[in-house]
């Protein structure tokens, strides 16, 4: 309990997604008195349209992906046809049992969030939230409608998330035309999917639907997919896309999509027309920030919309905190959930360390999937930082050959000086899983050195990470220089 006072500290947090989540319920477990205002359900866009069924989808497309490329293993189907000659099965995927599913994983895990806050004590209302002043907010049924209560706080945790950014003309129309809160309702494959927008959102649903089966499109404004990540990782992924019979239509901005009865067709800046089934707008998020008393308040935003917050997640106004896709951090479920446990520690007085974004570890959920933390390699190239990076492909990996694991690699960065680990990235399946010990490393400032003395299982793919490490080594005459 952080609070020595008798009486209690009132919190309003407004929003349930991962930010307001993990601010309400550390805030309870502080001893605070917490209400959570949320308007569609706990967990908030994170759980019930974005990371969770998204990842759940991927999860079905890389058992696709396991089934297909089982062969060259040794392990097939089998089966006889009529006639006695063995036939040749082929992956058939049930997209409505699969959305189902994904569905329901969804719900269940926004109920089991709920529950959990409920059980430690805070007050979960359903509505809209919007402030009112500095120190109140009031609840109503939506725009327009009916408020229906009003809070006072101490302290307020603003944490109301993004929405997918929509052109005009490129409006979705919820059928065949969709933003990804829609693709979830589809019932039966597309028989070609394009996607407009090659960011990580449009990358991983391409990767997901191709793998499945769909055929894609890529529609990508810049010279490459995921054009904000390493280069290297980024070709390994375009690569593998177009071995798996994606197209990829670089330097193309999608200029109109529109219906044509069963069918849409993207028009592109240049005049080419592309033609499929459905389309994927997936062109960024836009901050839920508007209408919701920030100015009268006196909370400052950012042009985009963005709440301006410094490192402990406090906005302009002392007293009002923010965190996740509404601020001007990144957006990442994990960056919200730590913004949030950041703002109510703060305001309540308990240890607070200022969020260090630099540190941050993301990965995109593509096959194979793009982990990366710290540091990248065109700080070192444009001199932002000084260091010096070594990348070791996964095919000199042996279990990576056992598994037939070609496309991938383990890239270290580390400082000149003794070779302190600062950043680094790994292309693998599962990479995810395998980011960690970099993050350590990084967090904990070790060395080169200091990583490649850690045992590694012998066969394993996180011995590229000790591999790595090894050829980065820093003789001792070298440490003893500085
Ligand atoms: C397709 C996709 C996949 C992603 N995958 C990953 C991933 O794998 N890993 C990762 O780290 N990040 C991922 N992200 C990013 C992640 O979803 C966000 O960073 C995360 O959801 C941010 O959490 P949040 O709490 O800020 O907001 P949200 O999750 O958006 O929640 C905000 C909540 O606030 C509610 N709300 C809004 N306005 C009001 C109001 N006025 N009153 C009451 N309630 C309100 C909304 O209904 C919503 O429930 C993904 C994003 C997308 C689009
Ligand atoms: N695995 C994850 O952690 C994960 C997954 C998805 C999203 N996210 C988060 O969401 C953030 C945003 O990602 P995003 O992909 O949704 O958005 P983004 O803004 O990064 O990418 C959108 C892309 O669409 C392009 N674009 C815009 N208009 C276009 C047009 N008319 N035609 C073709 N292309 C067009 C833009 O140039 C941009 O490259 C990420 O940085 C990440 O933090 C995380």
């Amino acid at each position: 309990m952080a609070t020595p006072f008798d009486r209690k500290h009132r919190i309003v947090v407004v929003g349930g997604g991962p930010g307001g989540y993990e601010a309400a319920l550390s805030a309870a477990r502080l001893g605070a008195e917490v209400t959570l205002v949320e308007r569609v359900g706990v967990g908030g866009s994170a759980v019930l349209t974005d990371v969770v069924p998204s990842k759940t989808l991927i999860a079905s497309a890389e058992a696709a992906t396991a089934i297909r490329e089982s062969g060259e293993l040794g392990v097939q189907f089998f089966a006889k046809g009529d006639s006695g000659k063995p036939l040749k099965p082929e992956v058939a995927v049930n997209l409505s049992k699969l959305n189902k599913r994904l569905l329901r994983l969804a719900q269940n895990q926004s109920d089991d969030m709920q529950r959990t806050l409920e059980a430690a004590g805070v007050n979960v209302i359903q509505g809209e939230g919007k402030l009112d002043g500095n120190s109140a907010v009031t609840v109503g049924t939506g725009s327009g409608g009916q408020d229906f209560d009003r809070i006072e706080f101490d302290s307020a945790v603003i944490s109301v998330g993004a929405r997918p950014r929509t052109l005009d003309s490129c409006k979705p129309d919820g059928e065949r035309i969709l933003t990804w809160t829609q693709l979830y309702n589809l019932k039966e494959m597309p028989s070609h999917l394009i996607v407009v927008g090659s960011g990580v959102t449009g990358a991983e649903f391409a990767s997901a639907y191709s793998a499945l089966g769909a055929k894609v499109t890529l529609v990508s404004s810049r010279d490459r997919v995921l054009p904000n990540e390493d280069a290297d990782a980024a070709d390994v992924i375009e690569d593998v896309f177009k071995r798996g019979g994606m197209t990829v239509l670089s330097k193309s901005r999608a200029a109109t999509v529109v219906r044509d009865g069963d069918e849409v067709v993207a028009t592109l800046d240049d005049g080419r027309e592309v033609r499929g089934s459905h389309c994927l707008i997936a062109v960024g998020s836009i901050p839920n920030t508007s209408g919701i008393g920030l100015e009268g308040a006196g909370v400052e935003v950012t042009p985009s919309g963005h709440i301006r917050v410094n490192r402990v997640a406090r906005t302009s106004v002392p007293n009002i905190y923010a965190a996740g896709d509404c601020t001007e951090f990144f957006p990442l479920a994990s960056v919200a959930s730590t913004q949030g446990r950041t703002a109510v520690f703060h305001a309540l007085g308990d240890e607070v360390r200022p969020i260090n974004l630099r540190n941050v570890a993301s990965n995109i959920f593509t096959y194979p999937e793009i982990a990366t933390v710290g540091w990248q390699q065109r700080s070192i190239e444009d001199g932002t930082r000084e260091g010096r990076v070594y990348k070791l492909p996964l095919s000199e990996n042996p279990r990576a050959k056992m598994q037939g694991v070609r496309d991938g690699f383990v890239k270290l960065i580390a400082g000149n000086d003794l070779g302190t680990v600062i950043g680094g990235v790994i292309v693998a399946p599962r990479a995810s899983e395998l980011v960690l010990p970099l993050s350590i490393a990084i967090e904990q400032r070790l060395t080169v050195d200091q990583v490649a003395r850690a045992w590694a299982v012998y066969p394993s793919l996180a011995s590229s990470i000790s591999d790595a490490a090894h050829a980065m080594h820093v003789p001792y005459s070298e440490q003893t220089k500085s």
